[in-house]
């Protein structure tokens, strides 16, 4: 496997992925043994010692096949699945379920439809502040009432840095062009300074020239804010125009098993400002150099070309150490 000198040992781990293995079995199915009817479930290990570490500021993209693998490694980071085997941290604490130290952004249906703007951008902060019971039984209470008010005059004051109107903060998500959604579900996550944005597919159901905006705009804004973002995509240009770092996973074959994927792995962990020879290919403008030209054919051979998926068996299994080195 390329070996990412990607990661900068002085910076801070945030997330940390450790001999991780996932197994998902299926419901209990009524077979015959010699006759006899038996439960059984099947079984599949989608990942095997999967290891990553990502440290703060990175802009990781993972990318791969339909069915590799992308989500399951987004929902064990997130909390929202649990290894079989293995540990997952964020942030030095072992997830045990989601907290608002990981932001997260969907290609849709972040948004609460019944609130505005303003409301869903506040909501974090406001439920953080004041917790669901508080929210249902007391909102008619004064101190309810002033959390409200600073969370949603800082969710206005978040308006202008999204690129939308204060008069945009009292409209309603239907009303909103799908670039402007996603822009708010981004402020909707980032309010709540999380440790780490992580980001499925969210730009996916765009059009192409608001795609292109929204990768600038989540850029900017990563930038500024000295975001750590994971952002999951199956589109290759989207993830090496996006990365500090590209991951690209893989599933593999057996070398003796007819079946058809056998399970997963990471098969690439580029960073990309090294690979470019300290040039990030940021703007748009520079990502047409034969670097990265290159760069772009050897990622697509090792993660979506289907040929050489056939001999990823033969890859060297080794673990990589905290500093992304075998
Ligand atoms: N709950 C489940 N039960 C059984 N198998 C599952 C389950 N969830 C995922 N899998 C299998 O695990 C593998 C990885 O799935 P995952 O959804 O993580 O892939 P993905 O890369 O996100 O796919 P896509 O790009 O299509 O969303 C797939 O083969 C999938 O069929």
């Amino acid at each position: 496997m390329e070996t990412p000198e990607t990661t900068n040992p002085e910076r801070k781990v945030v997330v940390e992925v450790r001999d991780v293995e996932v197994t998902y079995r299926s419901k209990p199915k009524l077979k015959l043994d010699e006759g006899k009817p038996k439960l059984e479930r099947d079984e599949f290990t989608v990942f095997r010692d999967l290891d990553l570490t990502i440290r703060e500021h990175e802009f990781t993209t993972i990318v791969g096949p339909s069915g590799c693998g992308k989500s399951t490694i987004f929902r064990l980071i997130l909390g929202s699945q649990f290894p079989t085997k293995g540990t997952v941290h964020v942030d030095g604490e072992p997830v045990r379920n989601v907290t608002p130290k990981t932001g997260i952004v969907y290609q849709r249906y972040s948004l609460f439809p019944h609130l505005t703007v303003a409301d869903n951008i506040a909501l974090g902060p406001l439920l953080q502040q004041t917790g669901p019971f508080e929210s249902l039984v007391r909102s008619i209470g004064p101190r309810y009432r002033r959390v409200r008010r600073e969370s949603r005059a800082e969710a206005f004051d978040l308006l202008g840095r999204i690129g939308l109107s204060r008069n945009d903060g009292d409209k309603y998500p239907h009303e909103l062009s799908g670039g402007m959604r996603q822009r708010v579900a981004i402020a909707q996550a980032t309010i709540m300074k999380p440790k780490v944005l992580m980001m499925d597919e969210p730009f996916g159901a765009l059009d192409h020239s608001t795609r292109e905006d929204m990768q600038l705009f989540i850029l900017e804004q990563a930038e500024k804010n000295g975001l750590t973002v994971i952002f999951v995509t199956h589109d290759l240009d989207e993830a090496l125009f996006l990365g500090t770092r590209v991951i690209g996973i893989s599933q593999y074959y057996a070398a003796d098993s007819a079946e058809d994927g056998v399970g997963s792995k990471i098969v690439t962990d580029r960073d990309l400002t090294a690979a470019l020879g300290g040039a990030h290919p940021r703007p748009t403008t520079s990502i047409d150099t034969p670097e990265f030209r290159e760069l772009r054919r050897k990622v697509h051979h090792d993660v979506l070309d289907p040929d050489h998926r056939q001999h990823i068996s033969e890859f060297d299994h080794d673990h990589q150490d905290s500093n992304g080195k075998h």
